[in-house]
C-alpha cells in the first residue's frame, strides 16, 4: 500500500478507541430494537441502528476477498465508520452486512446483577427437538463410523429446538434477553445481528473468530468441551476430566493446526501456546487456545481474516468441504447463520468476529435455538448429546426456562 492510499483514508481512524465511550452500555442493550446491530465484547459495546446500505454477497457471487473488498470500498464511498452483520455457516450462500446510519459505543457490559437477571414476560410456547434426541444419538453414530478408517478427521453436528411462541416476543424482553445473556459471560460476545426478512440471531458466543487491532490480529479456538455442573465439586471434576479427555484433545489440535495454517501466509510472530487453557463457559467448560501474530500485510483486514478462517474445523470439520458435505447430509436442517459469523469491521480494516454459536435465529413468533459438538471416531453418542443439551441452556437460561430438550 502507497503513503497516498493511508492519507487519503478518511480521519474516522482512531474513532474506535481512542475517545472514552460516552454512554452506559446497560442503555444501549436495552435500546435494542429489532433490526438493530448489538455486540457486547469484553472490550466494548456496539449499537449498530439503522441502514444506510446492505452489502451482500448476492448477486455478485463475491469471495471472501471480494466481500471485504467491496465493504472497505463502500465505507470510503459513504465516509461511515463501520459495516456489521453476520456471514452464513455456507460460504458460498449471502452474506449479511450493514452499513447503518448511527453507531453508539460503549464500555464493557456490566451492571449490578439484578439488573442482568431479569424475569421475562414471554407467552406460551411449543417445542419440537430437530430431529429427536434419539435421532441425533444415531446421526452421531453415523458419523462416527464414517470418521472410522475414512479421510475425514472431525466432524460437528447440530441440533435444534423450535420454540414457537403463541405471541411475538416483544423489543423490550429481547433488550432484557440480552442482558441476561451478557451478565454470565463477561469474558463471551453476547450479540444481536439483524438477517434477511426481518429475522434476526441472538446469542452469546463465548469463541472469538478474530479481531484485527492495527497490525495486531488474535483468534481464540475453543473446541472441546464438558457439562457445567451445579455443585462445585462436580463442576471442578467436570473441567479436570475435560482436560484429561483423550478425545477432547484431539478434537482441539485439529482446530488449532487448521486455523494455524491457515493463518500462516497473513501473518508472522504467530504465538500459539503449547496446551491449551480451561475456558469456563455458563453451560459448558472448553478447552481454548488464545492464538495472536502480527499482520504482514495492513490492508488485509479483519473482514479478509474472518473470510478466510472460518467455518473453522470447530464449526464444521477437517478437512473441511468432506465435513461440509457430511453436515449437509445428516442434518436435517439448513444451519443459515448458526456456525457463521457476527461482527464488524471499520473504515481501517480494524474489527471483532465472535462464532456464532450458543445462538437463535427469531422470526416473527419463532426461535430456533442450535448446538453442535465436535465428533470424532471416539465419540460417544451420549456424552454428545448431553454436551448438545447444556449448550442450549446458555439461551434457555436466559430465557428462564427448563426445558427437557
Ligand atoms: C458447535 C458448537 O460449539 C463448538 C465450539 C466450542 C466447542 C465445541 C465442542 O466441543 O464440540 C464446538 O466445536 C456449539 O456451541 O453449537
Amino acid at each position: 500500500m502507497t503513503t497516498t492510499d493511508q492519507a487519503a483514508k478518511p480521519a474516522t481512524a482512531a474513532w474506535i478507541d481512542d475517545e472514552p465511550p460516552a454512554e452506559d452500555p446497560v442503555e444501549l442493550a436495552a435500546a435494542y430494537r429489532r433490526g438493530d446491530f448489538l455486540l457486547a465484547s469484553p472490550e466494548r459495546t456496539i449499537l449498530a441502528q439503522g441502514v444506510r446500505a446492505t452489502i451482500s454477497n448476492d448477486p455478485a457471487g463475491l469471495s471472501g476477498v471480494d466481500l471485504a473488498d467491496a465493504v472497505q470500498k463502500r465505507l470510503r464511498e459513504l465516509d461511515a465508520p463501520l459495516a456489521a452483520g453476520a456471514l452464513p455457516f455456507d460460504r458460498t450462500a449471502d452474506a449479511h452486512l450493514v452499513v447503518p446510519e448511527r453507531v453508539r459505543i460503549a464500555g464493557p457490559l456490566s451492571a449490578p446483577a439484578e439488573d442482568l437477571d431479569r424475569k421475562l414476560a414471554l407467552s406460551g410456547f411449543d417445542v419440537k427437538p430437530v430431529p429427536e434426541q434419539g435421532g441425533y444419538r444415531d446421526t452421531v453414530a453415523t458419523a462416527v463410523r464414517e470418521l472410522t478408517g475414512g479421510k475425514l478427521r472431525k466432524v460437528v453436528l447440530a441440533r435444534a429446538l423450535e420454540l414457537a411462541f403463541h405471541e411475538e416476543i416483544d423489543d423490550r424482553e429481547l433488550g432484557q434477553l440480552l442482558l441476561n445473556l451478557a451478565g454470565p459471560s463477561p469474558r463471551g460476545y453476547t450479540f444481536a445481528t439483524p438477517l434477511p426478512c426481518g429475522r434476526a440471531l441472538i446469542g452469546a458466543s463465548p469463541e472469538l473468530l478474530l479481531s484485527r487491532t492495527g497490525r495486531t490480529m488474535t483468534t481464540f479456538p475453543l473446541a472441546g468441551s464438558m457439562p457445567r455442573m451445579a455443585d462445585p465439586a462436580a463442576d471442578q471434576e467436570s473441567a479436570a476430566r475435560l482436560a484429561a479427555s483423550a478425545k477432547d484433545q484431539g478434537e482441539h489440535r485439529v482446530v488449532i493446526e487448521d486455523v494455524v495454517e491457515t493463518l500462516r501466509p497473513f501473518v508472522r510472530k504467530l504465538s500459539v501456546p503449547d496446551e491449551p487453557s480451561i475456558i469456563p463457559t455458563p453451560s459448558v467448560w472448553h478447552l481454548g487456545t488464545r492464538i495472536s501474530a502480527e499482520l504482514v500485510d495492513p490492508d488485509v483486514t479483519a473482514l479478509h481474516l474472518a473470510t478466510a478462517l472460518y467455518p473453522t474445523p470447530a464449526l464444521c470439520g477437517a478437512p473441511r468441504q468432506a465435513a461440509y458435505e457430511t453436515i449437509t447430509e445428516l442434518e436435517p436442517f439448513n444451519r443459515g447463520f448458526y456456525g457463521g459469523a457476527v461482527g464488524w469491521c471499520d473504515v481501517n480494516g480494524d474489527g471483532q468476529f465472535a462464532v456464532a454459536i450458543r445462538c437463535a435465529e427469531l422470526a416473527g413468533r419463532w426461535l430456533q435455538l442450535y448446538a453442535g459438538c465436535g465428533i470424532m471416531p471416539d465419540s460417544d453418542p451420549e456424552m454428545e448429546l448431553d454436551e448438545s443439551t447444556a449448550k442450549f441452556r446458555t439461551l434457555l437460561g436466559a430465557m428462564g426456562l427448563v426445558l427437557e430438550s
